[in-house]
């Protein structure tokens, strides 16, 4: 048999940062996808994972020797209320390896059981909402978002209640950690210095490493931060992406997605867009991110405010203006990702007001946010001969997107064409695919539409032939929200 054993990193921090794993064996784990190329990234065996004792492992039921798993303690803002103890309560960390370019990565099992910070929650996910993160988090990755990754998805053979009885599932996934703001709110809320520094250092040597020798470590430590989710929501913004319930326990000190909860991309352009119930006030629709970036990002600012000065009264503008400089860099990596969207190379004055107007037109018109980018990367959309259908009620506004085009030094429209189509997207997971997935698999256990939708979205920028209808948007009687979720 092979061996198998992960480093436990997170675990050399003192004793209340995390509990101890208690495993609770499942009924009848089965497989239902393995991440291959991933593991392999990870030089993790393959066939070992794919085995009985692999199996055992991803499904929390029994850990090989070597692998000592731990939930981690954390608090947080939910939908603006902190709540002082959270924690994985259905997550345990099951260790580290650093993978083939030198990164440190954390695996992580989702929905494996009860832990020390479970609360009244059943330690439980079910199977719709395992699959969900898979093809999601997948998606993202292959649309060059920075993100959790899933490694693998298992059937418990148990169910779980919910709104109704529903099949239990865990997923595995991977990130270079999962320590988030709101695991510094833990320490901050409990006035613990010693621990908020030696979580901080933590995530320093861990994720932005080049700070350690800067003057002001942890100063720059909140502005590294504040520069990888500005720029993180930004890329939400250019693919459409609403990640739905960006409470401060769900935003990552790394700069990776995490949490795909209620997450789902928008078709029709609207700002006001969500797709969760849980959010009917729309705190967190398109829109609002940048803005909820930021507000969660200053509660980091706050539990880090310690670390800034000796006193509160010195330290506070000095995270006020780290904070300051969210809204700059945001903006930057927006306007550079929607120039490229628009295969425009130069900076111009009016541009903002060039895909102002784009964007309202596509209000105006109730036009899919992936279509419509994808259709103005083709031949005709640029040429201006054969122009797509699609761009119809765009007369006016391609015509000013041309001439600005033909502006610009000289280039072949197959070079922009090839240009453009390597940001704009074909294929996003859509919602309403995404939901027949589920209820495919949770209705009569097939797979299929699992399998297929992965490797359509996993292949994001490519022409498909034969699967256009995955890039099909919902018709309106398929435009549902979250309707078969559980959590
Ligand atoms: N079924 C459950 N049993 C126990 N705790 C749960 C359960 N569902 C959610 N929680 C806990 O409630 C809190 C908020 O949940 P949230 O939905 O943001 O996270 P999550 O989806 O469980 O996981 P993550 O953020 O790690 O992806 C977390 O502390 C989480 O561990
Ligand atoms: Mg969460």
């Amino acid at each position: 048999m092979t061996s198998f054993s992960l480093r436990q990193t997170y675990s050399q921090l003192p004793d209340h940062f995390y509990a101890s794993a208690v495993l609770t064996p499942v009924a009848a784990p089965r497989l239902i996808k393995l991440n291959g190329p991933l593991a392999q990234s990870l030089g993790l065996d393959v066939d070992w994972l794919s085995g009985p004792d692999g199996l055992a492992m991803l499904s929390g039921s029994c850990m090989p020797q070597g692998v000592q798993p731990v939930a981690l303690a954390y608090a947080g803002h939910q939908f603006g209320h902190f709540v002082p103890q959270l924690g994985d309560g259905r997550a345990l960390l099951l260790g580290d390896v650093t993978d083939a370019s030198g990164q440190v990565r954390e695996i992580q099992l989702k929905g494996s059981g009860r832990t020390a910070y479970s609360r009244r929650g059943d330690g439980r996910a079910a199977l719709g909402p395992v699959l969900r993160e898979y093809v999601v988090s997948e998606a993202m990755a292959a649309l060059g978002v920075p993100t959790t990754r899933a490694l693998a998805a298992v059937i418990t053979g148990e169910q779980v209640m919910r709104e109704t009885p529903l099949p239990g599932a865990v997923i595995a996934r991977v990130a270079s950690s999962h320590i988030r703001v709101g695991t510094f709110q833990f320490f901050a809320a409990r006035q613990d210095l010693t621990g908020l520094r030696a979580l901080a250092d933590f995530a320093i040597a861990r994720h932005y490493p080049d700070v350690a020798q800067a003057p002001a470590p942890y100063l720059a430590l909140l502005e590294r931060v504040i520069a990888a989710q500005a720029d993180l929501v930004a890329q939400w913004m250019l693919k459409g992406f609403i990640h739905g319930v960006m409470n401060t326990d769900n935003m990552a000190i790394s700069g990776e997605t995490i949490d795909y909860g209620p997450c789902a991309f928008m078709e029709q352009y609207d700002p006001t867009t969500v797709f969760s119930f849980i959010d009917e006030r729309g705190r967190y629709a398109y829109g609002n991110q940048p803005s909820m970036a930021l507000w969660d990002l200053t509660r980091l600012a706050e539990a880090l405010l310690p670390l800034l000065a000796e006193d509160e009264e010195q330290a506070v503008p000095v995270a006020q203006d780290a904070l300051g400089a969210f809204e700059g860099r945001f903006q930057a990596t927006y306007l550079a990702g929607f120039r490229a969207k628009l295969g425009l190379k130069t900076e111009q004055a009016d541009d903002t007001d060039l895909f102002r107007s784009l964007l309202e037109t596509m209000q105006e018109t109730q036009a899919d946010f992936t279509q419509t980018f994808r259709a103005l990367s083709s031949e005709g959309a640029i040429s201006g001969e054969n122009v797509p259908e699609l761009l119809a009620a765009f007369g006016p506004w391609l015509a000013r997107w041309r001439q600005r085009l033909a502006g610009e030094e000289e280039g072949t429209v197959s070079a922009r064409v090839a240009a453009m189509q390597k940001v704009n997207p074909a294929f996003i997971p859509r919602n309403h695919l995404v939901e027949a997935m589920i209820r495919a698999a949770v209705d009569e256990g097939d797979f299929s539409k699992f399998e297929a939708l992965l490797a359509v979205c996993t292949r994001p920028y490519d022409d498909q032939p034969g699967k256009e209808a995955y890039a099909r948007p919902a018709q309106p009687s398929e435009r549902v929200r979250h309707t078969f979720c559980g959590t």
